[in-house]
C-alpha cells in the first residue's frame, strides 16, 4: 500500500495512506537514496510503500520509497558534507515577506528565489499586512511587482488579518503541495492558522513541556487543505542553503540573466567586471533590475567565502 508522509519525529513517520487513515510508520531496511548523502532518508512529502504492522494500534512499517520528483534540502549544521532533506514532492514553494513591521529585504527574496531554482521548485511570493501599507509602501510594492512578475514569478499582496486578497491565494494553492516559508514576524503562523482548520491545535500537541521550556518541533509537518491541496510547514528554517552552487552556475538561477548572459563575450563571464558582458549591459540599460544584480553578486560573494572555508 502507498502512502505519504506528513511528519518525520526522530525514526517515526506519521504517514497518510491512500484511503487518509494514518499510520505511525518506522524503516524497515536499509535506505540509500543515490549520489545524496543525507541525514534523514525520509523526508515529509515523500511517498512510500508502506506494510501494515498493527491494524488496532495503527503501526505500519515503511518497505520502500518512490522517487522524488524533486526536494528541498539544506546543509546538516553539524555535518557539512551532509544535506538534510526538508521536503519533497513539492509543486511550490511560497515565501511569505512583508514591506514593513518588518521589513523583507530585497537580498532575503532573492537568496528564497534561488534557491526555488536551484531546486527546480516553482516560487510564490506573498506579501502580508498589506492593511498596514501607507503610500510608500504601496509603492514599494507596484516596485516588487513590476520587477518579479515581469521576470515571470507570481507575486500577490494579502492582508491575512483583515481577509484581503485571500480568494486568490486560496486558487492558487487548491490542489498543490505548497512548502510555506518566511521569516519571523511576517504572519506565517497566522496565515496557516487561516488556511489549516486547527493548525493551532496541532501545534500544541507536537509541543511539550521539556523541563527548559516549550520546545517547538523543528520538523516539517505536511497538513491538508480543506478545499484540496497540502502545506508543508517548516517551522524553524529560516532559509534554504543554497547549496551546491558553483559561482559559475549562479547566473543561470536568475531568469533574466539566464536569457541574456549567452550573449556575453567570455562563456565563463561571472557578470563582474568582464569586458562585453550582457548582463551588466542589460543592467545599464535598464532591462535588469539593479536591486536584482546587487542581490546576485552579493550571492555572488558568499560563495566565494564558502570556497575558503
Ligand atoms: N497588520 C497586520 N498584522 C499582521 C497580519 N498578519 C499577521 N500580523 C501580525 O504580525 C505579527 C506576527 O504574526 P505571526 O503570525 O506570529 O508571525 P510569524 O511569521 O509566524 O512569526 P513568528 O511566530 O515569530 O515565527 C502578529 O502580531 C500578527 O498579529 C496582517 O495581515 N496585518
Ligand atoms: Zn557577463
Amino acid at each position: 500500500m502507498n502512502a505519504t508522509v506528513y511528519r518525520s519525529t526522530g525514526s517515526w513517520y506519521d504517514v497518510k495512506d491512500e484511503t487518509g487513515q494514518l499510520w505511525k510508520a518506522r524503516i524497515k531496511g536499509v535506505f540509500k537514496i543515490e549520489g545524496l548523502s543525507s541525514t534523514n532518508p525520509i523526508a515529509v512529502g515523500d511517498v512510500v510503500s508502506m506494510e501494515i504492522e498493527n491494524e488496532d494500534t495503527h503501526i505500519a512499517t515503511i518497505a520502500g520509497i518512490h522517487d522524488r520528483h524533486n526536494y528541498i534540502s539544506r546543509q546538516s549544521p553539524s555535518h557539512r558534507r551532509q544535506h538534510h532533506i526538508v521536503a519533497s514532492n513539492l509543486d511550490q514553494v511560497l515565501l511569505v515577506a512583508t514591506i514593513k513591521d518588518p521589513r523583507t529585504s530585497n537580498g532575503f527574496m532573492d537568496r528564497f528565489l534561488v534557491a526555488a531554482e536551484a531546486y527546480h521548485v516553482p516560487a510564490i511570493l506573498l506579501i502580508n499586512k498589506q492593511d498596514a501599507w501607507k503610500e510608500k509602501d504601496k509603492a514599494k510594492f507596484e516596485e516588487w511587482s513590476a520587477i518579479y512578475s515581469q521576470i515571470g514569478y507570481q507575486i500577490m499582496a494579502v492582508s491575512v488579518q483583515q481577509g484581503t486578497g485571500m480568494d486568490g491565494l486560496h486558487a492558487l494553492l487548491k490542489n498543490k503541495t505548497t512548502l510555506v516559508s518566511g521569516h519571523s514576524g511576517v504572519g506565517k503562523s497566522s496565515l496557516l492558522n487561516a488556511l489549516i482548520p486547527g493548525f493551532t491545535l496541532r501545534t500544541k500537541e507536537v509541543s511539550g513541556w521539556s523541563g527548559k521550556g516549550m520546545h517547538t518541533t523543528t520538523f516539517a509537518e505536511m497538513f491538508d487543505l480543506p478545499d484540496g491541496g497540502r502545506i508543508i510547514d517548516t517551522p524553524g528554517i529560516r532559509e534554504f542553503g543554497i547549496v551546491d552552487i558553483e559561482r559559475e552556475e549562479l547566473s543561470h538561477y536568475f531568469p533574466e540573466m539566464r536569457a541574456v548572459l549567452q550573449e556575453c563575450q567570455f562563456n565563463n563571464c561571472l557578470h563582474v567586471n568582464e569586458p562585453g558582458c550582457a548582463v551588466k549591459q542589460a543592467v545599464s540599460d535598464g532591462s535588469i533590475s539593479p536591486d536584482r544584480f546587487a542581490s546576485y553578486l552579493s550571492i555572488l560573494d558568499t560563495i566565494k567565502e564558502n570556497e575558503w572555508e
